[in-house]
């Protein structure tokens, strides 16, 4: 099936005219990435802009990736966390359901809504017990997309995300604040690292190869939900310590605690089970944590070395 449609990254995001038309080489660089339909960033409120486009697209498969999705911010903004998260993937259900000609939906669930489980490892079957504002509007974005799969016959599945990360990850979140740290002690243009709590565990991958899963799952005949993890969890200081050694540093000689990185309720003991990922689409996570901290301080150091940090930064 060729999908009819557009390319676009960022097509509801405002004030962004640059954003249009950009295909971000890494995440969608294959050729069967093209001419589907991505959706991004927070704007999921714009419904009409939505339904205009997807009407005249007439896309095959739509992935919606949109919503805000900083933990630790939504604790700050849980109402506007829930409009974009929840709510904007409700009124995208919704648009779907009407089009004549409904896309394969695809909603980027998170492990956040499993918070703080009893099970270890997670898989599709695990009560949902989220303790961010951010897990509880994703539990509901994950139990409407299910809905409308059960009860309305839509083509809609949830990838269920553990956390993934490249070099294009945002430095507020924690793998790439401490790649670029180290890159930047390690070149003289920082002085120190100032983080939260370091005991917190996650199951990180590497993104791209969580996008090849999500392209994968619109393919299958029949839409499920299916948890996409390496399967294996580290701490917040496993991969500070395994950054700063990239580049020669042992870590505890340039870390300070800073309680307002710390959040008031942490998830905790997050690691997922990929089996059903890996049976029905024969997908497994391949970058271990190893793996992709050399990609992602190599990377922060190339960049810092052509464009080294004006000020010291945090
Ligand atoms: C799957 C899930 O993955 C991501 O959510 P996240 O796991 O909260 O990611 P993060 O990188 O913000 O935090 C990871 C851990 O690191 C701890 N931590 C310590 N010190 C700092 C610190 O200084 N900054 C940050 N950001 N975290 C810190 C923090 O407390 C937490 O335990 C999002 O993509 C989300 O959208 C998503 O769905």
């Amino acid at each position: 099936m060729l999908a009819k449609g557009y390319t676009v990254h960022g097509l509801v995001r405002r004030n962004s005219s640059t954003q249009r038309t950009r295909l971000d080489p890494l995440f969608f660089g294959k050729p069967e990435y093209k001419d589907r339909l991505f959706l991004h960033y927070a704007d999921l409120d714009d419904v009409t802009t939505i339904r205009r486009v997807l009407t005249k697209a007439e896309p095959d498969e739509l992935y919606h990736l949109a919503g805000q999705s900083h933990v630790g911010a939504s604790f700050e903004i849980p109402e506007s966390t829930c409009q974009f998260t929840a709510m904007g993937t409700l009124r995208l259900l919704e648009i779907v359901r009407d089009l004549a000609k409904q896309p394969r939906f695809l909603h980027i669930s998170s492990s956040e809504i499993f918070g703080r489980p009893d099970a270890q490892p997670q898989n599709e079957q695990t009560p949902m017990r989220p303790v961010s504002p951010y897990g509880v509007a994703k539990a509901f974005a994950t139990n409407m997309t299910r809905l409308y799969r059960e009860s309305f016959g839509t083509f809609a599945c949830n990838a269920i995300c553990y956390n993934h990360e490249s070099p294009r990850r945002g430095e507020s979140f924690v793998t790439r604040k401490i790649t670029r740290a180290a890159a930047a002690i390690s070149l003289g243009q920082q002085d120190k690292l100032k983080m939260g709590s370091l005991d917190a565990r996650r199951d990180w991958g590497y993104a791209p190869e969580y996008v090849d899963a999500m392209w994968r799952m619109l393919q299958h005949d029949t839409p499920d939900d299916y948890v996409l993890a390496t399967g294996t969890a580290h701490s917040v200081q496993d991969f500070l310590s395994a950054a700063f050694a990239a580049v020669g540093l042992n870590w505890k000689n340039h870390y300070e605690v800073d309680p307002r990185f710390m959040r008031p309720a942490e998830a905790s003991r997050l690691v997922g089970d990929p089996g059903h990922a890996q049976r029905q689409l024969g997908w497994k996570a391949e970058t271990d944590l190893a793996g992709l901290v050399t990609k992602m301080v190599n990377h922060d150091v190339e960049q810092l070395q052509l464009k080294p940090l004006q000020t010291i930064s945090q």
